[in-house]
Order: C-alpha cells, then sequence, then structure tokens
C-alpha cells in the first residue's frame, strides 16, 4: 500500500475513534457512550474482526453492514456508500477509509486527522482491486502488444478488457454504516431527508393550485368586465402551461419519495417479524403474520397518496369555503357545503366500520389457506375429499357479502360531489328567488361550487386511503414496534474483549447454569426449576429424560434462544447482557430438532455457510468441503451437477431426512461456536453414518451437548 493511502485510511486499532467521527460527519444520531478500540492478538482471524465492527455499530445504535459487488459495478457501489469504512486490502492489521460521501466521479473521505479529503472515485477503484487487476497484467499487455491498439486508446481499451475478464469476481470490503431498520423511525427518514421532499411536495401543490386559480380569476374577470382581450387570453394560457412541468416534477418526486419511504417502512416491519417471539408467531399462525406485512402496501398509500391528498383536500375546501362565502349564495351556500361535508363523514365512519371488518375476515383467509398448504400432504393421507373444503364456502361467502356491502358504501361515497352540485344548485336558486344578483356574484359563487366539488373528489380518495391506512397500521403496528426490540441489542463486553478465534481461546468454563428455570407464557408450572449445570471446554455430555421433560428447552436457554425466567446463566464468565444475545448465540449454537431446522432455497455452501459473510472465499468453501466428506456427504456433492453451489431447498435440489441433519449439523461446525448443541440430530442416520458423523462432531467441537434417546 502507498504511503499516502496509509496517511488517508484509519488503521484496526483506532476504530474506536473511527466509526464515532463517521457517524457524526455524516450527521447520524449515536449513543453517546465512549466505543473502546479493539484489542488485536497476532494473527486475529477475518472474521473476529467482523464480528467487533458489527458488535460496535449496534452498540452505538447504529447498524454496520458488509456489502460488496462484481468487478464491473464497483466504481457504483463506491459512488453511493458513503457513509461506510472501506477496508483497504492487506495483510496484517486491517486499515480502513471512511467514505463520507461520493459521486460519479469523485469519493469524499474523513482521514485520522479529520480532514475531509477529496480523491477521484478512479483512485479508490484502483486501490480496491489492484490485486485483481495485478494478476492480469501480463494477459492484458499481451493482447495489448498484439492488437497493436495505439497509445492514446490503451488505457480505455484495458479498461473494457478488465471489466470483460474480472465481470465474475466479486470486490467485497465495503462496509455501509446506516440506521438499523428499528432504529427511530424519525431518524431514518431524517437521514434521507424525506421530511424535507415531503415539505418541497406540499408547498409544490400549494403553488400550483394558487397558479391555477389565478388564471382562472384572470379570465373570469376579463369576461365578466367585457375585456376579454388577446393579452388577458395569453397571460392566462402562459399560466396553465408554466404548471405543466412543476406538476410533472410534482408527480416525479411523489413517486421517488414513495419508494424510499415504503421501502424504510417494509425494511422495518420485515425485521420486526424477525424480532417476534416464538409464541407471538405460533399464537396467530404464519398466514396472518405474512398478511400483516402486506397490509404496508396501504399503509404506504397514506404516506404518499391519501395523506397527500387529504391535505390538498383541506386547503381546497378552505378556498372553496372562502370563495362561496363571497359568492352568490353566500351564507346558504357554505351551510350547505357544511351539510355534505357531513353526510361524507357519516357514509365514511360506516366504511370504516365496514373495511376493518373485511380486513379481518381477509386475514382469516389467509391465516387458513396457509394452513391448508402447509398441511397439504397430511391432508392427502388422513382426510377423506367430503371433508377438505368444509368451513371455506362459509367462510369465502362471509368475506364476500362484507366486500358488497363494503363497494355499496364506497360508491354512495363517491356521489358526494353531485350530491353537493344538486345543494349548491338549489342553494344558489335559493338565493337568485329572493333577491336579483349580479352577474360578478353568479360567477363567483358558480366558481365556489366547482372548487368545491373538486375539494369533494379528492377529500373522497383520500379519506378513503386514510381509512384504509389507519386499519393497515392496526394491522402492522406489532410489527413496527417488534423492530425496535432490536435495539435493546448490545454487547459491550464483546467489544472489551480480545480479537481471537472464540472456538480456540477464552476461559475454560464454556457454560454455567446456577438455578435455572423456565415457565413458557401461559402455563400454571414451570417446565425446568433449580437446573445446574457446568460444561468446560473439552467436554462432552449426553441429555436423556422422558418424551416432554423439558430436554428441548434447556437447549433452547443454553442456546439463547430462550430467556430463562429464573436462575444464572454464563458463558466463559459472562452472562446475556454483557454478550448480547448475538454474541451469546454465536458462542453456543443449537441444531435444533428435525421439523425446526430448515434448509433455505439457495446455493448448498450457502446454507453451509449462513454464519459466515457470503459471497464465501475460496477458503471457507474448502473447509465447508473437506467437513460434508467427514459426515459423509461427499456422495451427495458428487451426485448433485452444481456440487457446492447446487440450488437445495423447497424448490431446489430435495435433499434426505439424513442428508438434512448433517447438513444442520455442518451448519453449526462451520460457525465456529465453542459449543454446540445437538438435539436428535442422529435420529435419522444409519448405524455406520451414525458412528462417523459422531466422531466427527467430537473431533471438531470445542464442547459437545448431545440429546438423544439411546
Ligand atoms: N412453545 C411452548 N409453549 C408451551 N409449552 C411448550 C412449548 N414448547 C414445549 N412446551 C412444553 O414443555 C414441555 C417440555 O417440552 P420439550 O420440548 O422441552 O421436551 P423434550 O424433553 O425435549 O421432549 P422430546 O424428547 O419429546 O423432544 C412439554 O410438556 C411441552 O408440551
Amino acid at each position: 500500500m502507498s504511503d499516502s493511502w496509509e496517511a488517508l485510511s484509519w488503521p484496526g486499532r483506532s476504530l474506536g475513534q473511527a466509526i464515532p467521527a463517521l457517524a457524526q460527519a455524516c450527521g447520524l444520531t449515536y449513543r453517546n457512550a465512549p466505543l473502546p478500540s479493539p484489542v488485536a492478538q497476532a494473527g486475529a482471524p477475518a472474521s473476529a474482526w467482523s464480528t467487533w465492527l458489527e458488535d460496535a455499530a449496534s452498540w452505538l445504535g447504529l447498524e454496520l453492514e458488509l456489502v460488496g459487488t462484481f468487478y464491473p459495478e464497483v466504481e457504483q457501489m463506491l459512488a453511493g456508500a458513503a457513509p461506510a469504512l472501506i477496508q483497504l486490502p492487506g495483510e496484517g492489521e486491517p486499515r480502513f477509509i471512511l467514505l463520507v460521501g461520493g459521486t460519479r466521479r469523485k469519493v469524499e473521505l474523513l482521514t485520522p486527522e479529520l480532514r475531509r479529503v477529496h480523491l477521484p472515485l478512479q483512485r479508490l477503484h484502483e486501490v480496491l482491486c489492484q490485486d485483481l487487476e495485478r494478476a492480469r497484467e501480463p494477459v492484458l499487455q499481451r493482447m495489448l502488444s498484439a492488437t497493436q491498439v495505439p497509445e492514446g486508446r490503451r488505457a480505455r481499451v484495458r479498461a473494457a478488457l478488465l471489466r470483460n475478464q474480472l465481470r465474475s469476481r466479486w470486490v467485497g470490503g465495503c462496509w455501509l454504516l446506516r440506521y438499523p431498520p428499528g432504529a427511530s423511525f424519525w431518524n431514518q427518514v431524517k437521514q434521507r431527508k424525506l421530511h424535507l421532499k415531503l415539505l418541497t411536495l406540499v408547498a409544490a401543490q400549494a403553488f400550483s393550485y394558487g397558479g391555477w386559480l389565478l388564471a382562472w380569476w384572470l379570465l373570469g374577470r376579463g369576461a365578466l368586465s367585457g375585456r376579454l382581450d388577446p393579452g388577458v387570453i395569453l397571460g392566462w394560457a402562459a399560466l396553465l402551461v408554466a404548471l405543466v412541468p412543476l406538476r410533472m416534477l410534482m408527480a416525479w418526486m411523489a413517486g421517488r419519495m414513495s419508494v424510499e419511504g415504503g421501502g424504510l417502512l417494509k425494511q422495518r416491519l420485515l425485521a420486526g417479524a424477525l424480532w417476534l417471539e416464538p409464541e407471538e408467531i405460533r399464537s396467530e399462525g404464519v398466514g396472518r403474520t405474512f398478511s400483516r406485512v402486506l397490509e404496508a402496501e396501504a399503509v404506504e398509500s397514506l404516506t404518499m397518496g391519501g395523506g397527500v391528498q387529504a391535505v390538498l383536500a383541506l386547503l381546497e375546501l378552505v378556498f372553496a369555503g372562502a370563495i362561496l362565502a363571497v359568492g352568490a349564495g353566500g351564507g346558504v351556500h357554505l351551510a350547505l357545503l357544511l351539510v355534505a361535508l357531513a353526510a361524507g363523514a357519516l357514509v365514511g365512519w360506516r366504511y370504516a366500520r365496514l373495511r376493518a371488518q373485511w380486513t379481518g375476515l381477509r386475514l382469516l383467509l389467509t391465516h387458513e389457506l396457509s394452513e391448508r398448504m402447509l398441511g397439504y400432504r397430511t391432508r392427502l393421507m388422513h382426510e377423506t375429499l367430503e371433508q377438505w373444503h368444509h368451513d371455506e364456502d362459509q367462510a369465502l361467502s362471509q368475506y364476500l357479502s362484507v366486500s358488497r356491502r363494503m363497494d355499496g358504501v364506497q360508491v354512495l361515497l363517491g356521489t358526494l360531489p353531485r350530491v353537493w352540485m344538486v345543494l349548491g344548485l338549489l342553494g344558489l336558486l335559493h338565493t337568485l328567488v329572493s333577491a336579483p344578483a349580479s352577474p360578478e356574484g353568479l360567477a363567483v359563487g358558480i366558481g365556489g361550487m366547482l372548487l368545491a366539488r373538486q375539494a369533494l373528489v379528492r377529500a373522497n380518495l383520500g379519506l378513503s386511503r386514510l381509512i384504509d391506512a389507519v386499519l393497515a397500521w392496526d394491522k402492522v403496528g406489532p410489527l413496527y414496534r417488534a423492530a425496535a426490540r432490536g435495539q435493546e441489542e448490545c454487547a459491550p463486553g464483546a467489544l472489551v474483549a480480545p480479537l481471537t478465534d472464540s472456538a480456540e481461546k477464552g476461559p475454560e468454563k464454556v457454560v454455567e447454569a446456577r438455578g435455572l428455570g423456565f415457565q413458557y407464557p401461559g402455563r400454571t408450572r414451570p417446565v425446568l426449576q433449580g437446573a445446574e449445570l457446568s460444561l468446560m471446554r473439552g467436554e462432552r455430555t449426553l441429555l436423556e429424560g422422558p418424551s416432554g421433560s423439558g430436554k428441548s428447552t434447556l437447549a433452547a436457554l443454553l442456546s439463547g434462544v430462550r430467556i430463562p425466567t429464573e436462575g444464572l446463566l454464563l458463558s466463559q464468565g459472562l452472562d446475556h447482557a454483557t454478550l448480547g444475545l448475538r454474541g451469546w448465540r454465536r458462542r453456543i449454537v443449537l441444531v435444533p430438532q428435525f421439523h425446526e431446522n430448515h434448509v433455505l432455497t439457495g446455493a448448498f455452501a450457502f446454507n453451509l455457510l449462513m454464519g459466515r459473510s457470503w459471497p464465501a472465499n475460496a477458503q471457507d468453501l474448502r473447509e465447508a468441503e473437506s467437513l460434508c466428506q467427514e459426515l459423509g456427504l461427499g456422495d451427495l456433492l458428487q451426485r448433485m451437477p452444481g456440487g457446492l453451489q447446487q440450488v437445495v431447498g423447497e424448490t431446489g435440489w430435495r435433499l434426505s431426512h439424513g442428508e438434512r441433519s448433517r447438513l444442520f449439523i455442518a451448519r453449526a461446525l462451520l460457525q465456529r461456536p465453542s459449543m454446540v448443541i445437538l438435539d436428535e440430530s442422529f435420529a435419522a442416520l444409519d448405524p455406520i453414518t451414525l458412528k462417523r458423523c459422531m466422531e466427527c462432531v467430537v473431533r471438531r467441537a470445542p464442547a459437545l451437548m448431545v440429546i438423544a434417546h439411546p
């Protein structure tokens, strides 16, 4: 690495100052608590640095996410990555560039002296990709000389050849610093400047409405005063034409905001779904939980569509009311507008109630459908065909009846602008009968009526969207709130510990439980009481007991999947609060029972290496393959056409029960934990494979607990 990069980059040991400095420079709000710098021991593995970075960001209430891309897109990634830490390639202690801004040409860096420096983006690209490019250099030189490319075009041709030859090469090392999805939503909105964009949009709408009114006022005044000369018509036309680009710009802004705001919300809801307790999902079913995420669509339509429409409708109604008040209809017109609004509110309320009922029924249908899909094979074997659709017809007809009633009320709501026009005309007629009105007064009255009609059309649209959104929020709220639970997750203990491979070093006592107890919510008696346990590095334990005695529950407590309701639980002398749940689960890894574990649709290698960063490097892949051989999965790798890269899972290559069990074991061992707990993982294996797998696990796991029925 050149000296200039040395001066511009931060050494790993000063990350404790670098991350808060980057956050501050980019206006991110973070927890005001000192962040210790990492204590690296010689030869600390890359995974230890990654873990430290993730924990450090979470301690500050932020998130560092490691991303990468294929070689041709590296510039695009760097241009949009800020705020980010870019890890420079090289051996030994890692060095990081702090990226505080970027465009397609330049990047802005923060130096260790806290100076902001601008550099051509190309230079950062070069330093990140230098190893890849250097390896291709001899071939490139030969090609360039053989084709006799003129000197002036060499650089461009070289870049194009590199893009082509390295198109499938992965370039990583970019750590994006962001608010996590569960952080304050307002902070996330501020970071993307969505609040300013919304204000600009409302101001532009008001401006465009004012311009539109002005254009028609000009024309009306000219017509009524008998001076409709070409100048007035030109002014009117110019104003209307000028509004066209403004309205196009507004539509574009609204679209962008909707994509950005909707993206933020969806991210948060998905994070919330992952933070739900197993009991919460179980009590309401996968189908209903999934429907909640779908309801987010309606919430988005409020923020962007309904909300803006409702605000504008209100503005327009105030304008229209003021114009009606000075027109020929005067107070009578105003009173009639209020009557129309009251009628609209009444019908709107009825619509809201029906909509709530309809949403509930829809969620129930989704829930039942997912139940039927999940239990399809079981029903095929055990249920007669006549039983299959028992309650379906009834549920569907109830849903359809509510849908029909709701549609009827929605149509009624849609007639409100026309009802208003009839009322308005009657009001005008009444005024004309009681006293003659001037032509100007009549024109203003009719103009006010038309404006009020337009406002009611908008209010109708905005109101129904608002109602949809409020109801949808009711469903989405629990997920939104659950996302904040991730924010409580910090691991100060992991930050001060030296960076080492936890599987190889650290205190001897891997896990220790004193007076451990657990009671499931809603149960009258605890499943576990006063459990005592201590497991040292190198120890192996077999846990036996009758079915339902609480073995899996104990495993879930030891691995941090559940939190004990009483007692003390330590791993290498540290508790949950100090290690953070994520840190705890990295140390003690559970392989749950078969029905609780899952093969994700994706490459076999991805399923093996889920606990490490993905895409995997060559060394990780080699390690995964050799572990598969040890577990007797070599045959499978040969049979699968894609080998380690074969897509497996529901829609991919289907694995047998025994193959899946071994994949689950390998997945846990590859996480390099301090302790592995296997919950009936050998039940599907034949005696020879079982012996082979047991030997492999005993050899590889630093500490082991096996739950089995002998
Ligand atoms: N999520 C839950 N909610 C309420 N009760 C539960 C829950 N999970 C398990 N239980 C109950 O806790 C008790 C212990 O269950 P656990 O699965 O720990 O037993 P186990 O010893 O592992 O059984 P097995 O050998 O059959 O797998 C059982 O009575 C079970 O019904």
